[in-house]
């Protein structure tokens, strides 16, 4: 039954532990599918946007291609520079991102703006895309950092190439202007939601565009951010997962960068959001498994608690049996035995002779019974008083128990002073001897009695033997013979035995 408990309470356990394990399981596995659609999602669309840059660059280059061309090979008479004005209007028409063009001398001072179509008067010599081109040798085109117009105050981006005369020496710089407000526009018709983010920079880390819109984050250089530096630095595309360094929200970013141009488009949703719709579906999962637990966890606790009230049940009902069973022998035991002496009681006498009777009859051996009386023991009381009598008797039973020691003897109070010795298998000169040996043990005791003409406390005792028990009435005959020997051994002086 306790094993029962045992059991219920491991296969409770068990069952709690596998559907436990199984839900967080289920949950964890649909949040990496959550998350693995939200990353394809975002990079599509980071690649959509990147084309969209591509396209828009390259539409850029193409035209500075041209310019550049142009300029080398005609010069920079104001007849040739109003006819490129007159071009690049008509670019402008197609290209709706192109905010304007410049075009500087060595020394950074504007010779041509394309809005004007002429020289603005400032220079240009500390921008960026300036010193790289005067700079570097190179005549790929750069992405510089966003510049904010000195006119209109609106930010840029510029696509720039370095000019050169036929010798290769630095003549100036051609540069378009994109206007950063034409990238937020397909930015921000995107749904991102609200903690979404889209922006567009450079590989080497320099912000270009981002939406939503924040005016510090233009031409921020995140190159040394941790986010920056562990997630994009060496990868054409990827996904990730990071608190953002701008505004401290969590988010899933998708980037990738361009085939043709130094520049990585990232779409990035945020995290709480995105996973919106499986935090929904994971909590009524755990609630619907939670209640499911905690329902057979309750039966479960219930079906212990009856076996465990079965189990102290049938503790308690054994408990009692055995209580029982032991008031019983004890009772049995105080039915037959004299509380006096401790040997057995009238009772027990009777119940004992009648049973080796029948066995003698069975087995046809010899049953011998020998009486003991004690002799001139109501003197004894008279003169040592009635406790000292029953410590008398108590000495003569144990005496008597003492001597009677062969598997089957029984010492028994027969009545008042009077002692009987059931010896099986004894005829009757056995039974005689040992009678014999009574009395000289009890003489040997030496208790004082003073009124008696022995001067100790002495016995008389009578044997009788049957050695062919068939007849009934055989108890009644035994203790006949044994009662007339002793009144034998009595009559013929006592401290004796007779048979
Ligand atoms: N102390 C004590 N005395 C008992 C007990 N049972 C019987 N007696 C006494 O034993 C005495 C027996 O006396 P009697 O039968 O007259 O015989 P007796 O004095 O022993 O004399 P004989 O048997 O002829 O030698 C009585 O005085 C009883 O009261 C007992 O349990 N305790």
């Amino acid at each position: 039954m306790k094993r029962d408990v045992g059991l219920a309470r491991f296969l409770l356990l068990a069952v709690v532990l596998s559907v436990s394990s199984a839900t967080a399981w289920q949950i964890w596995s649909t949040r990496e599918h959550a998350l693995a659609e939200i990353d394809v999602g975002n990079l599509n669309l980071a690649k959509a946007l990147n084309i969209y840059a591509d396209g828009v660059f390259t539409q850029s280059t193409v035209l500075l291609l041209g310019l550049s061309e142009r300029l080398e090979a005609e010069g920079r008479e104001l007849e040739s520079l109003r006819r490129i004005q007159t071009l690049v209007r008509g670019q402008e028409q197609l290209l709706d991102q192109l905010r304007g063009l410049s075009v500087l001398d060595a020394q950074g001072d504007s010779i041509l703006q394309s809005r004007t179509g002429e020289s603005s008067g400032n220079s240009s010599a500390e921008r960026a895309y300036f010193l790289h081109h005067r700079n570097s040798p190179s005549r790929d085109f750069f992405i510089g950092p966003p510049i904010k117009s000195r006119t209109s105050g609106e930010w840029g981006i510029t696509i720039s190439r370095r000019l050169e005369d036929p010798d290769g020496r630095f003549t100036g710089v051609v540069a378009v202007t994109l206007a950063v407000e034409s990238f937020l526009q397909p930015f921000g018709s995107i749904d991102i939601g609200s903690g979404g983010a889209i922006s567009l920079a450079t590989t080497s880390g320099q912000l270009l565009v981002r939406y939503p819109y924040r005016e510090q984050d233009v031409g921020r250089d995140i190159s040394k951010s941790p986010n920056f530096l562990r997630h994009y630095a060496d990868v054409a595309s990827g996904t990730a997962s990071f608190r953002s360094g701008l505004d401290g929200i969590p988010r899933i970013y998708a980037f990738r960068k361009s085939d043709r141009y130094p520049v990585v488009t990232t779409v990035a949703l945020g995290q709480s959001e995105a996973l919106r719709a499986w935090r929904r579906q994971a909590l009524l999962t755990l609630g619907v498994v939670g209640v499911l637990l905690a329902a057979m966890a309750m039966v479960g606790r219930r079906l212990i608690i009856n076996i465990q009230h079965r189990v102290s049940a049938e503790a308690s009902l054994m408990a009692t049996r055995e209580a029982l069973l032991k008031a019983n022998g004890r009772l049995e035991l105080l039915a037959t035995q004299d509380q006096l002496t401790g040997v057995a009681n009238r009772r027990g006498f009777d119940e004992t002779l009648s049973l080796e009777c029948r066995r003698a009859a069975r087995e046809g051996a010899a049953l011998a019974l020998v009486l003991v009386d004690l002799d001139y023991f109501k003197r004894f009381n008279d003169t040592y008083g009635h406790l000292a009598g029953d410590k008398c008797l108590q000495a003569v039973a144990a005496e008597l128990q003492h001597c009677a020691n062969r598997p089957g003897d029984l010492v028994a109070r027969y009545g008042g002073e009077e002692l009987a010795v059931i010896l099986p298998r004894t005829d009757l000169q056995g039974a005689k001897d040992f009678a014999d040996r009574l009395v000289a043990r009890i003489h040997a005791l030496n208790i004082s009695h003073r009124a008696s003409p022995h001067g100790r406390l002495t016995c008389s005792a009578g044997a009788s033997s049957f050695q062919e028990i068939h007849a009934d009435g055989v108890e009644h005959r035994l203790i006949e013979a044994a009662d007339r020997a002793l009144y034998e051994a009595k009559k013929s002086g006592r401290n004796r035995s007779a048979s």
